[in-house]
């Protein structure tokens, strides 16, 4: 499990450790551990180190006090290391130390500093660490615009200037890094978008903080993780016991989510699908995957709230092409008062935003809403979702009383008290209709195998995020990758699954 703290946890972790620590011990190992991903990645890009230009923008703070002796000790290695002073004051030890080993310094200047980063192989970006806090202010919003026109690599010294640490929130300019070399523990900012997209490659160095972290904010599952807690059939395992997974999905109108949620169900490992809808989703669901047990729903029959005509079932899938009529409120209204797991996606999403009274259940209930239906939700803007996406995944679990995965260029899972988890697999490729079906029913299937909603989201994020990357060829995005559709992000799942 890779897990990650707010700006304040990692604080609290470091005086405790410092206290034990001669004055110093914690800034040298950040800068010799700086120093090192830097000289390796010029050794990469230059050949060496030496003769390498090395651009350094340093803020007030500690963060520019990482950067400068970082700077210093790849001056002492012949890098021509040049510090751009944009604070009102600089870190006194880190600038004597740069000075020392030849390196320069110079006061803010635009136009000077613009000609350093496009010259230089390598910008460090030592800004703003972990005390910022709001939109970056001048200078500095300018020099995190000008990173953008840097030559060379650029790597933020703890965490991309300009990113809120703690939820990865971006209000104004920010730097754009290739690789940011974080320092005791990762920051939760520099896993959750828009935070992660700047951040670049994330690199930790260890400075001893571990056994200071108290439970983390926000956890991200491995590969480990993962193939652990995904179910396996046993020796005296039948369809019944790996879990009966309820999918209530498709109209008339709108027929081809039916047929991709219930393929991500019978290709993540359903025992059975059972597939209740109108008759033209039902006749094609049939036809694409027979291994599903169809109904065609008899309306009177739902609006008395019955599916027994159904059959069992472990959980339900509600909602991929439902509809959003009073037909499809029916609908949501009995599968929602069954006591099973009951799984919210797209139309059944809009359902409940209509009506929250559909909510109250006693047993687990999950929703998959992207930005816009989380937006509807909550009735928060759109953009506030996008600028703030931890905050408002965790305050929709609160709010709801459910798990919510809220998808995204990082998918996030959360259920009140448990940390946030993000989800590291996927592909920008993913976002094409149809593949939010395709989670439904892989979600489904594990939360019918009897998974916890938080587990079964998080798990069903990953592998989704991991069948889209082998269907696009591999990779989380590159040369040798082609587009991809829906219904192959189900089809690659077998060969997803094979590697956990
Ligand atoms: N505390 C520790 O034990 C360690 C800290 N380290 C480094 O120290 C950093 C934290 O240092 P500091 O607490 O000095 O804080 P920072 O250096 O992150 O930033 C604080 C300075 O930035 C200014 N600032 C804050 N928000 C701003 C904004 N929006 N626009 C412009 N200026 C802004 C503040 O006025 C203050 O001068 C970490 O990120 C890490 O790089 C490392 O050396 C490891 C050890
Ligand atoms: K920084």
């Amino acid at each position: 499990m890779r897990t990650a703290y707010t700006s304040d946890q990692i604080r609290s972790a470091e005086l405790a450790l410092m206290a034990r620590l001669p004055e110093g011990t914690l800034m040298d190992r950040a800068a010799t551990g700086l120093a090192g991903v830097c000289a390796h990645l010029l050794a990469g890009s230059r050949g060496r180190v030496y003769g390498s230009r090395v651009a350094l923008l340093i803020g007030s703070g500690d963060n520019g006090g990482d950067a400068l002796y970082a700077g210093a000790r790849l001056a002492r290695r012949g890098a021509r290391v040049e510090a751009v002073l944009a604070g009102s004051r600089t870190h006194e030890g880190g600038l004597a130390a740069l000075r020392k080993a030849g390196g320069r310094a110079h006061p803010y200047d635009a136009a000077r500093a613009r000609e350093l980063l496009a010259d230089a192989d390598l910008v460090m970006d030592g800004l703003v660490g972990i005390g910022g806090s709001g939109p970056l202010r001048e200078p500095y919003g300018t020099l995190a615009e000008l990173t953008a026109e840097a030559g060379g690599l650029v790597v933020a010294v703890d965490v991309p200037s300009g990113v809120d640490a703690s939820s990865g929130r971006v209000e104004g300019p920010a730097v754009r890094a290739h690789l940011t070399v974080t320092f005791g523990a990762y920051k939760a900012g520099l896993l959750v978008d828009p935070g992660a997209t700047h951040a670049g490659a994330v690199e930790l160095v260890d400075i001893g903080l571990g056994p200071f972290l108290p439970d983390p904010e926000v956890a991200a599952l491995t590969a480990d993780d993962v193939a652990d807690l995904l179910p396996r059939p046993g020796e005296e395992s039948d369809k019944y016991r790996r879990g009966v997974v309820g999918i209530a999905a498709g109209s008339d109108r709108y027929t081809g989510a039916a047929v991709l949620s219930v393929g991500g169900a019978v290709r993540a490992g359903a025992g059975m699908v059972r597939f209740a809808s109108s008759a033209e989703p039902v006749r094609l669901v049939r036809a694409r995957w027979p291994e599903a047990i169809t109904t065609v729903l008899d309306p009177s029959l739902v609006l008395k709230s019955s599916l027994d005509e159904v059959g069992r079932v472990q959980a339900w899938v509600l909602g991929p092409g439902l509809g959003t009529g009073p037909e499809a409120h029916a609908v949501a209204r009995a599968v929602l008062s069954t006591g099973v797991p009951v799984l919210v996606d797209a139309d059944g999403l809009t359902l409940v935003a209509k009506d929250r009274t559909l909510l109250r259940r006693a047993a687990p209930t999950v929703l998959t809403p992207h930005a816009g239906e989380l937006s509807r939700l909550l009735g928060v803007p759109r953009e506030h979702i996008e600028a703030g996406r931890l905050d408002h995944v965790r305050r929709a679990a609160a709010e709801l009383g459910a798990t919510v995965l809220l998808k995204g260029s990082t998918t996030l899972v959360a259920e009140e008290h448990r940390p946030v988890r993000v989800n590291t697999t996927g592909t920008p490729w993913l976002a094409t209709g149809g593949t939010g079906d395709v989670l439904s029913g892989i979600a489904g299937a594990l939360l019918a195998a009897g998974l916890t909603g938080y587990d079964a989201a998080s798990c069903a994020a990953y592998v989704h995020g991991l069948a889209a990357r082998t269907a696009a060829g591999g990779g989380a995005v590159g040369r040798g990758q082609a587009p991809i559709a829906a219904l192959d992000v189900a089809q690659a799942l077998p060969e997803a699954l094979r590697t956990l």
